[in-house]
């Protein structure tokens, strides 16, 4: 692998897949989106929905029963290749960030995911609304990065507007090589205003800070504000993290398997307005917590296969993330 950075290939290089609408359970439906992108909805009987994009097999929305929006996509995101979508949930593989020879945060984000029409059985019982996407190299891919893989996501919408993404990621290299990455589930929430906000579930953890050449540094240990610029990646973090929003009442909780470390970002008013395909006052609105695995990158031996969930909930705030399963109250009430 060229040690000098390597741009990926436009996403015009992989074959795309229209599955046919009747290929999905009755909460699943196929559409449209922006640009005319393909992209899957996916609808609970309360109301819930989230979408999917088969380009970058990027969520871009997750709405919960009043039809609230819960993920943060900007104004002024471009939904066209090779850029990412600026919002919802990036994929961040084969690589994190620029920690590695790759563009940054890798190209999974860029490429052009299929229906997976005939998944391997899932370990843990899921919900009825999901939809299976699957991503392998194309031959520009293995240019840039030599191996082969089948990169698994199930995105599943449960019942009470939870929303579920699982990665499976194995390596189907026929040379007998490991490969090895850093991986990101890079979320924006939506908040109503930065400056009343907490993150919970942190404190006290190390983390490497971007702002200061990635040194190593202790959180204090109290529930973390904003005032400013933030770019955190925090080590060995808990399963379960709380963003909670003050003026909206509302927590979000993010629980997470095989994902040790969380990334918290936001931009601020000057890299807002540095950023094309960001408002300049959208920083307000919005908060980046990415459950990562980075400190210890993956490393996969042919055969082997990598699962790492997230399930994100959004709860009202008298829960706090320490005491209350929020789950167990809401249905228990
Ligand atoms: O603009 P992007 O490539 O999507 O990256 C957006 C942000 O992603 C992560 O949060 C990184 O920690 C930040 O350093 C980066 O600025």
């Amino acid at each position: 692998m060229s040690s000098e950075k390597v741009s990926s290939s436009a996403a015009t290089s992989t074959t795309t897949f229209t599955p046919s609408s009747g290929a999905f359970s009755p909460h699943v439906e196929l559409a449209k989106g922006v640009n005319g992108l393909d992209k899957l909805v996916l609808r609970e009987f309360r109301g819930s929905s989230a979408e999917v994009y088969l380009y970058g097999g990027h969520v871009t929305s997750w709405k919960n029963d009043h039809g609230e929006e819960l993920l943060f996509v900007s104004s002024k995101a471009i939904y066209k290749p090779p850029k990412a979508i600026r919002g919802g949930i990036p994929i961040c593989f084969p690589q994190f960030g620029s920690l590695g020879p790759l563009e940054q945060h890798g190209f999974a984000r860029n490429r052009f995911w299929a229906v997976d029409t005939d998944p391997p059985p899932f370990p843990t019982p899921t919900y009825r609304a999901f939809v299976d996407l699957i991503l392998k190299p194309s031959e520009e891919d293995i240019k840039i990065w030599p191996h082969s893989y089948e990169f698994r996501l199930r995105v599943a919408l449960g019942p009470g507007g939870d929303l579920m993404l699982t990665s499976r990621i194995r390596n189907t290299n026929t040379d007998g090589k490991p490969f090895t990455f850093t991986f990101a589930y890079h979320t924006y929430f939506s908040v109503s205003d930065i400056s009343e906000v907490r993150v919970e579930g942190l404190e006290t953890l190390d983390y490497f800070d971007n702002l200061k050449n990635r040194e190593r540094f202790t959180e204090q240990g109290d529930a973390i504000t904003f005032e400013s610029e933030v770019d955190k990646i925090y080590l060995s973090t808990p399963t379960k993290i709380a963003i909670l929003d003050h003026e909206k009442k509302r927590t979000f909780v993010i629980r997470k398997d095989g994902l040790p470390d969380a990334v918290v970002w936001n931009p601020w008013d000057k890299k807002a307005k540095a950023i094309s395909d960001f408002g300049d006052d959208e920083y307000k609105h919005m908060l980046c917590v990415e459950a990562a695995a980075i400190e210890k990158p993956i490393t996969l031996k042919p055969g082997e296969e990598w699962k790492g969930r997230q399930e994100l909930s959004a709860v009202p705030s008298s829960y706090c993330s320490g005491q209350l399963d929020p789950q167990k109250v809401l249905q228990s009430s």
